[in-house]
């Protein structure tokens, strides 16, 4: 090592000529070093205004770097450099060499250049490998001056020569004299080199944006950031991630892999995945205002789980870089790239035009999303109007579903009347395919508003969103069940018309725009309120008319219910009870003989009753051929039977919510009364032919002028039903137990009739009340009608005072004579027709035709039927 000489203002006189020529080289070299501009000034001056004079092979500048206490290559005589051609030279030009070792200590501490013979220092334990490298190639000798800034050192001039002791005390000193004024000029190509990059910054950012202004679509953009990022290395891959609009993941938007070894599988895995945010890397580059390096391997260690670390790891590479793409205070994704070291302004500048161009088409697509969408349910709209049944329904809802949301429909589920029950409505059952025989079942099922989900869904004011993997830990069979369409997440709403819930809709799939969703539901609950709203008003249409009809035949016998006349005794009797039983549901069974007012009573019972609003219905059981009376009560569907060419509303079903008067009950053959008995038990019926059970809600009166208690006796009448129909009897008495009403029922029909008529008959005669009320009345209320009707045409002067209470005598007499030369049978049948007559139609029972002919009264019912005798023979 040689220590640097005096300098020349402290030379000896005696060299004086030499003075004199360093000192004119001196003020020549200021003057040149004064005009450096950069490295090449720098690299010229020492090639031909120093090289001439004194013996060099080549020059080197190295810049400190005091972070980590290196120093590195940055002014090189590649031309001159002995060194180029050794196969180390790159590594050296790259390489970084420590301060720290007593070669470069020495230099940094002498105030003037130091140099040292090769031989000498290269295989020290700590010397840069540069000196071993140089001598590989011929040098033998270097001299090193510190370079100052600020009264620091900011580097070194290297000078190499090939012969050893060829630094002459006249050139030390002239190094020593000229470094201040090379450590400035060094400064002055370090600022203007940096003024010089931020210029090609400006302008090559400049240039960025005008080509990002342009971009319009995902494809532009990577286009634009692949050709910035190759500036910034040129075989960096990078990854664009986007915020999804969850708000809680990324997905990749823009993979672009630059130079990067790659397996396929892997990468199209990447391309797919959806990231949480929250994952450890993403959420500190959000929240990161500069971009930040990531080891792969030691976030692995640190324990990070997400994924992509793994694959990228898997692919090859160390570290990344991720820095925010933020505009406007709002986040929108992430820049990744697999560069270590970077020009950080640079890169935030292309990443704020990235974030621009990122935002405008995030805005784009949500514009045109929104547009398409629009579009889409305008066109759903129009479809789902135009849907008149559920079928045409079901097509436009799996159209639009399949098209559009790329998902199938999994239920949609409509509220029943009863606002408790939930019934299925539509369903896809494709999408069970792994599960048919589960969905079957479950599909078949009602359920109620209170099951788990269908009430948070019902209570929702959008509709819920379930996770399938969260909800089958829970192990609802409703999870199971979607757990095998392999989608992840189940979409729920509430379907409204105003603001009433009709029902829910359930999809399935992996992801759903809401606005869509929306939309759909809004359309599908208008079109089922439409389509139920058609249905009832089908259905109530239908009633009306049979009801019409009904009303129709009704009308047709003339009524006059409006009074019940008497009030003796026993008429008071029937009153409370009528007025006990009138307002509840019960079951009224009316006894009585015939024409003593049983219809009028079940008439007033019903008009007494909450149901009142709507038409009582009645049955004649005796007036119906046996194989009708089932489809008389209980209807039919089309088919049912042969001649049942229409589907017929049973009387039950037209009296659902009202009365069924079901009159002369006691002539209902035994195979009616058994499926009548089940009916009134289980409150619903089945149409002849039907499938579904109907629910009715009827109040029934029943009547009969027959002992029932006797029926049952002789196995013409099941006890059972006799029980279920004798809940509340009342009895109703004969008219010959009440003679008491007989005046006040003689005027009420005398009224009745002579308006009828036209006659004015003011005045009954005492008489014939008299008369009225000595007779027994086996026809009772009925029979005495008729007579007043009858008498009425012979009242004369507005006074009726006449009557013709059948006798029985006078025709005793005459009958000999009168059954002359006929048959037995022939008299058989005028006499039973005469006995009818006389009992006022009566056949069975006190007072009856039967007791009369002291025979039972079905064998009386028999021999009429035998003998052809009907009620217009004994009536007419
Ligand atoms: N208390 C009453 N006041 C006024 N009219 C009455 C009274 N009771 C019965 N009638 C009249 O007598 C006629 C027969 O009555 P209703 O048909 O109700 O008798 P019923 O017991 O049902 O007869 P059946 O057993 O033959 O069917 C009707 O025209 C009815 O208006």
């Amino acid at each position: 090592m040689k220590s640097a000489k005096p300098s020349v203002s402290e030379m000896p006189a005696d060299s004086a000529g030499t003075l004199e020529r360093t000192r004119k080289l001196l003020s020549e070299l200021g003057d040149d070093i004064t005009k450096v501009r950069d490295k090449n000034d720098l690299l010229i001056l020492f090639k031909k205004r120093i090289k001439g004079l004194y013996h060099l092979t080549h020059t080197i500048v190295t810049l400190i770097d005091y972070k980590d206490e290196t120093y590195v290559p940055f002014l090189l005589d590649n031309e001159a450099s002995a060194i180029r051609s050794h196969p180390r030279y790159q590594e050296m030009v790259h390489s970084r060499f420590s301060l720290n070792e007593p070669v470069i200590q020495a230099v940094l501490q002498a105030d003037g250049p130091i140099s040292f013979l090769l031989e000498e220092i290269m295989d020290l334990p700590d010397s840069p490998a540069f000196f071993r490298v140089n001598y590989e190639k011929g040098v033998r000798e270097i001299l090193m001056t510190r370079l100052m800034k600020e009264g620091k050192p900011m580097g070194f001039i290297h000078i190499y020569s090939d012969k050893p002791g060829s630094f002459s005390s006249e050139f030390r000193d002239v190094m020593k004299d000229i470094a201040p004024q090379l450590s400035g000029a060094v400064s002055n190509i370090i600022k203007n080199e940096e003024l010089l990059n931020k210029e090609k910054e400006k302008s090559f950012l400049l240039d960025f944006s005008s080509d990002i202004a342009t971009v319009r679509t995902k494809e532009e953009l990577a286009r634009a950031v692949r050709a910035a990022i190759s500036k910034l290395n040129q075989k960096s891959g990078y990854v664009i991630r986007r915020i999804n609009d969850d708000n809680a993941s990324m997905s990749p938007y823009v993979y672009d892999l630059g130079a990067w070894q790659h397996d396929q599988k892997i990468v199209s895995a990447l391309e797919k995945a959806r990231y949480p945010i929250n994952d450890g890397i993403q959420n500190r580059v959000l929240n990161s205002p500069i971009p930040l390096l990531f080891n792969v391997d030691r976030e692995i260690q640190r324990g990070i789980a997400a994924p992509y670390l793994q694959s990228w790891k898997a692919m090859g590479f160390q570290n990344f870089l991720g820095i925010r793409l933020r505009n406007a205070e709002t986040n929108h994704g992430i820049l990744f790239l697999d560069i270590e070291e970077i020009n950080v302004p640079l890169l935030q500048g292309i990443c704020s035009q990235i974030s621009i161009a990122l935002a405008n088409i995030m805005a784009n697509e949500q514009i045109s999303k929104k547009q398409e969408e629009q579009a889409f349910l305008l066109d759903f709209g129009k479809d789902i109007t135009q849907a008149r049944t559920k079928q045409d329904l079901q097509n436009a809802v799996f159209r639009v579903l399949d098209k559009t949301m790329h998902t199938k429909l999994a239920m949609i589920r409509v509220i029943d009347d009863d606002g408790f029950h939930l019934s299925p409505f539509m369903h896809d059952r494709t999408l069970f395919e792994k599960a048919k025989v589960d969905f079957d079942k479950m599909s078949v099922n009602k359920i109620t508003i209170e099951e788990t989900y269908t009430a948070q869904v019902l209570a929702s004011k959008e509709g819920l969103m379930f996770n399938v993997e969260e909800e089958f830990k829970s192990g609802t069979a409703y999870a199971k069940l979607w757990k095998t369409t392999g989608l992840r997440n189940v979409y729920a709403l509430p379907l409204r018309a105003g603001d009433k819930n009709i029902g829910t809709i359930w999809l399935l799939a992996d992801r759903l725009s809401k606005l869509m969703l929306q939309g759909i539901c809004s359309q599908i609950s208008l079109a089922i309120a439409n389509i139920q709203a058609a249905e009832k008003l089908l259905a109530y249409k239908k009633q009306l008319e049979v009801e019409n009809d009904y009303l129709k035949e009704q009308i047709k016998t003339i009524y006059n219910f409006s009074e019940i006349v008497g009030s003796g005794e026993e008429m008071q009797k029937v009153y409370r009870l009528i007025s006990l039983v009138a307002d509840s549901n019960s079951t009224v069974l009316l006894l009585g003989e015939t024409g003593t007012g049983k219809e009028l009573i079940a008439r007033a019972i019903h008009n007494a009753s909450p149901r009142r609003d709507k038409l009582m219905v009645k049955v004649n059981c005796a007036a119906l051929p046996a194989n009708l009376i089932e489809s008389e009560l209980f209807g039919h569907e089309r088919g049912a039977f042969t001649g049942a060419i229409d589907r017929r509303i049973g009387k039950f079903e037209l009296g659902n919510n009202s009365t069924l008067f079901l009159d002369e009950i006691g002539e209902l053959p035994l195979e009616a009364q058994s499926k009548l008995l089940r009916v009134i038990q289980e409150r619903e019926l089945e149409r002849l032919g039907g499938k579904h059970t109907i629910k009715i809600d009827v109040r029934l009166i029943a009547a009969t002028n027959r002992n029932l208690e006797e029926e049952v006796k002789a196995g013409r009448f099941r006890a059972d039903l006799y029980f279920r129909l004798n809940v509340f009897p009342i009895h109703l008495p004969p008219l010959r137990e009440r003679s008491e009403d007989i005046e006040a029922l003689t005027h009420f029909f005398v009224q009745k009739y002579s308006r009828n008529s036209g006659r004015k008959i003011r005045k009954v005669a005492p008489k014939v009340i008299q008369q009225l009320r000595s007779y027994t009345w086996p026809g009772n209320v009925r029979e005495l009608e008729h007579l007043i009707e009858r008498s009425i045409l012979l009242a004369t002067n507005g006074t009726l005072d006449d009557v013709y209470i059948p006798q029985h005598t006078g025709a005793d007499k005459q009958e000999p004579a009168y059954l002359l030369n006929r048959s037995l049978e022939e008299v058989e049948r005028s006499y039973i027709i005469e006995v009818l007559k006389r009992c006022a139609g009566k056949i069975s029972g006190a007072g009856s035709a039967a007791e009369i002919l002291k025979i039972p009264g079905n064998t009386l019912h028999s021999k009429m039927k035998k003998l052809g005798i009907s009620k217009s023979d004994y009536f007419a």
